[in-house]
């Protein structure tokens, strides 16, 4: 794949919800037709705009500079970076800083930012005034194939990840494939591995076009739209059908169970991000599906080797400092697990892997061979 001569249309991926649908527009260079689209959607609406420290310093005067270009008056509220925002501290400053600035019910929060802002901010949104509308513009890979998408909004307990939220869908996401350019490239493969989650849960397909086109995705160009917009149109479309998880959505979660626990473990910092986690826990997926009969070795090896190419961590030894802590203890782990979201009557579910491609959720796992399977893989790995 080529990178094109000048930016092409951008890309629409509809979100069908009924009354709750919405757009999410994808192309290179789209951050100034915000405004715009926003003003189309709700003329005369004040905005306040949500967003981190560091996402700020790159993109929060051009973003400012459409809204009020369009005739939207502006009011911006900034937080810390990083997963320490997603708290109690962070949502009660949020809320109280969009009743300060007079945010009313037909006022709308922009979320700028990646994962931690849209949830943060989405939440915010979701609760005061009892709820006001919300527009997500993703600044990370992860949010732009992820977080933005679907409507989970949310914090997370010192017991747990995103144990606190609320569904609140936004009423448009505004992607600008751009914007990843003045992303970290550690940042950039940890969403990466949320890219690689759709093609294993349902696309063998486009996992073998990930092999291949990987690195054109951080270059830029049209693999990275390409991507984002597959990406997109996979999670739009298991949305549509289970909008809250009661059934089909819970594959969205491939490799969440093992990955929230590790973020928890590690106290939700620096050490492990959250794509990281899940690159990390979709791995233990396919080994335990793999022990349980359901998938070749063969291709858990494929899976594992892909998501190492593309720089990830993929064993609980790539965690700095893991054999510390809660982290190389299995019942540790296996408490963590239990406060899953998935957990039915006090049964772990788990997103398990039949092939590249075929994910299946199931309930059916003991717990004492999930218990058995972490013992081994924390004894296999190194100190
Ligand atoms: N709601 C959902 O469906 C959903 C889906 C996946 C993940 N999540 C959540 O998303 C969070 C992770 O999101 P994330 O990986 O985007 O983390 P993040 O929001 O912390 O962003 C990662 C880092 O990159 C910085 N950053 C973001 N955009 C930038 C840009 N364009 N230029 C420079 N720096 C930039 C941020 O300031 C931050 O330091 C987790 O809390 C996870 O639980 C939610
Ligand atoms: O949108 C979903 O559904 C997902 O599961 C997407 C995940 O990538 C995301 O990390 C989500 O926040 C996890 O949801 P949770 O319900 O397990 O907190
Ligand atoms: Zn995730």
């Amino acid at each position: 794949m080529t990178t094109p001569l000048k930016n092409p249309d951008p890309i629409t991926v509809d979100v069908a919800l009924g009354e709750r649908s919405y757009d999410i527009v994808i192309g290179r260079g789209i951050l100034p037709s915000l405004g715009e689209r926003i003003a189309a959607l709700r003329p005369g609406a004040r905005v306040a705009v949500v967003t981190d420290e560091y996402v700020a310093t790159h993109w929060l005067q051009r973003t400012e500079a459409s809204l009020i270009g369009a005739g939207l008056a502006t009011s911006r509220i900034v937080v810390d970076e990083g997963e320490v925002s997603k708290s109690y501290e962070g949502v009660e400053f949020v809320c109280e800083e969009l009743i300060k600035a007079r945010i009313e019910r037909n006022d709308l929060v922009v979320a700028l930012g990646g994962g931690v802002v849209g949830d943060l901010a989405g939440f915010a949104a979701a609760i005061v005034r009892r709820g006001v509308d919300f527009v997500q513009v993703p600044t990370s890979l992860l949010a732009q194939v992820d977080s933005s998408v679907g409507g989970k909004t949310g914090i997370n307990s010192p017991q747990g990840k995103n144990l606190v939220g609320a569904f609140h869908q936004p009423i448009l996401v505004v992607a600008d494939t751009a914007v990843l350019d003045t992303l970290s490239p550690r940042q950039f493969r940890a969403g990466y591995a949320e890219v690689a989650k759709y093609g294993l849960l349902g696309d063998e397909a486009f996992f073998a076009w990930l092999e291949a086109n990987h690195a054109g995705i951080v270059q830029g160009g049209a693999a990275r739209e390409h991507a984002v917009a597959t990406s997109c149109r996979a999670k739009a479309a298991i949305v549509a059908r289970d909008e809250r998880e009661t059934g089909e959505r819970a594959l969205l979660n491939l490799g969440h169970t093992f990955g929230h626990a590790l973020e928890a473990a590690t106290g939700f910092c620096g050490r492990l991000y959250h794509g990281e986690g899940v690159s990390i826990g979709m791995v233990l997926a396919a080994e335990l599906s793999a022990q349980l009969g359901m998938i070749a070795v063969a291709d858990v090896s494929r899976v594992q080797r892909h998501l190492a190419a593309a720089g990830l961590p993929t064993r609980l030894q790539d965690i700095a400092g893991f054999k510390q802590e809660g982290l190389a203890d299995a019942d540790a782990l296996m408490a963590l697990m239990a406060q899953d979201k998935k957990v039915k009557r006090g049964r772990l579910t788990f997103i398990l892997l039949k092939a590249i491609g075929q994910a299946v959720v199931s309930s059916d796992v003991e717990p004492s061979m999930v218990r058995d399977f972490l013992v081994r893989k924390l004894a296999d790995a190194p100190a």
